[in-house]
């Protein structure tokens, strides 16, 4: 790894998106390769050059946890390579699973970098060039290796634990709701705000991901069968993930379908579908709230998205780490 004054060398994988996609057709939209996302060499930042491969081609709901896996492989492969640096292209859809996938699964020993763009090139005012750009200067700033995989769009940089796509085609449309970026691009430098989180979200990585993990979405309404229906096959799925109502309650009806899993030997996790804010311990009691969950074995995934839980029990659970180290209570309930 070169000093701030040589010339870093950063690995650009392009994935598909929108920051990619050729104009629509009656089928399926085509993807354009690496090369047309990599910016000619006049137009570098200074001290960059750019090594570019292409990984995937498509959108980002077509993406697979399978997909993850083989893009933190080609993550290691560019890092083992000498890189200073990887800038990662991705679909915005769901751009926030893959950095914290990145953040499960690889280490972090030079900055990763993940963007994209909400106007695809043939629109007017395509974002995707700067978000490159500003992607390529953090990734060659040896700072922010040890936050992780960071997000960078329209200059912020975000932490993959909290970034979030708050707007649906806005071209400022990812935000950390618990605490803002933690630091931002500007004229090619990166300057930054907060420091790293302490802990890391890292998993050993041994198995490819083979667990099969339900989502439920809890609703004024949203009863049992919502839990009954994912788990109606033996063996359908490994866990489920529950995105609760505020600070970590659900109604009494699906909290009891939730509360049988769990004794049944089936993981569940709760998170909070409130995109800030903790999830509570002995506030609230009764049927479907965070003391009858926690006191009947679910686990709470603290500040995590149910997205993002999701992957970590995903990963987690193939990786034949215990339920209680993936996700661990700092002290039991009372009473
Ligand atoms: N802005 C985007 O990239 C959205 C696109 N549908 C994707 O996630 O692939």
């Amino acid at each position: 790894m070169g000093s701030p004054e040589t010339t870093r060398s950063i690995g650009l994988l392009a994935t598909g998106g929108t920051i990619a996609v050729a104009p629509p057709t009656t089928g399926n939209q085509d993807h354009v390769g690496v090369a047309a996302l990599t910016p000619p060499a006049p137009d570098l930042p200074e001290r960059i050059e750019v090594v570019p491969r292409d990984v995937l081609g498509r959108s980002s709901r077509k993406l697979t946890v399978d997909d993850l896996w083989t893009l933190a492989t080609a993550v290691d492969e560019e890092i083992a390579a000498g890189r200073d640096g990887v800038v990662i292209t991705h679909g915005t859809d769901t751009l926030e699973e893959t950095a914290y996938a990145l953040a499960l699964l690889v280490e972090p020993r030079v900055p990763v970098v993940i963007t994209g763009a909400m106007r695809s090139p043939h629109h007017s005012g395509p974002d995707g060039p700067a978000n490159v750009r500003a992607a390529l200067v953090a990734a060659a700033d040896p700072s922010l290796a040890p936050y992780g995989p960071v997000v960078v769009f329209q200059d912020e940089v975000h932490v993959a634990r909290l970034v979030t796509k708050m707007h649906s085609a806005r071209v400022a449309a990812f935000a950390s709701p618990a605490a803002g970026p933690v630091g931002f691009v500007a004229e090619d430098e990166v300057e930054l705000l907060l420091g790293p989180a302490p802990g890391t979200d890292r998993l050993p990585r041994s198995n490819p991901p083979t667990a099969r993990i339900g989502l439920v979405h809890a609703a004024t309404g949203v009863d049992g069968s919502a839990a009954d229906a994912l788990t109606s096959d033996p063996g359908t799925v490994d866990g489920v993930v529950v995105a609760a109502l505020g600070a970590g309650h659900v109604s009494p009806s699906l909290g009891a379908a939730l509360v049988r899993l769990a004794r049944a030997g089936t993981p569940v996790v709760v998170t909070s579908r409130c995109p800030d804010g903790a999830l509570l311990r002995e506030t609230y009691s009764g049927g479907g709230s965070e003391m009858d969950l926690r006191r009947s074995g679910l686990h709470f995934a603290s500040t995590l998205s149910a997205p993002k839980a999701r992957l970590r029990l995903l990963f987690g659970l193939s990786a034949g780490i215990p339920l209680d180290e993936l996700f661990p209570t700092r002290r039991p309930v009372r009473g």
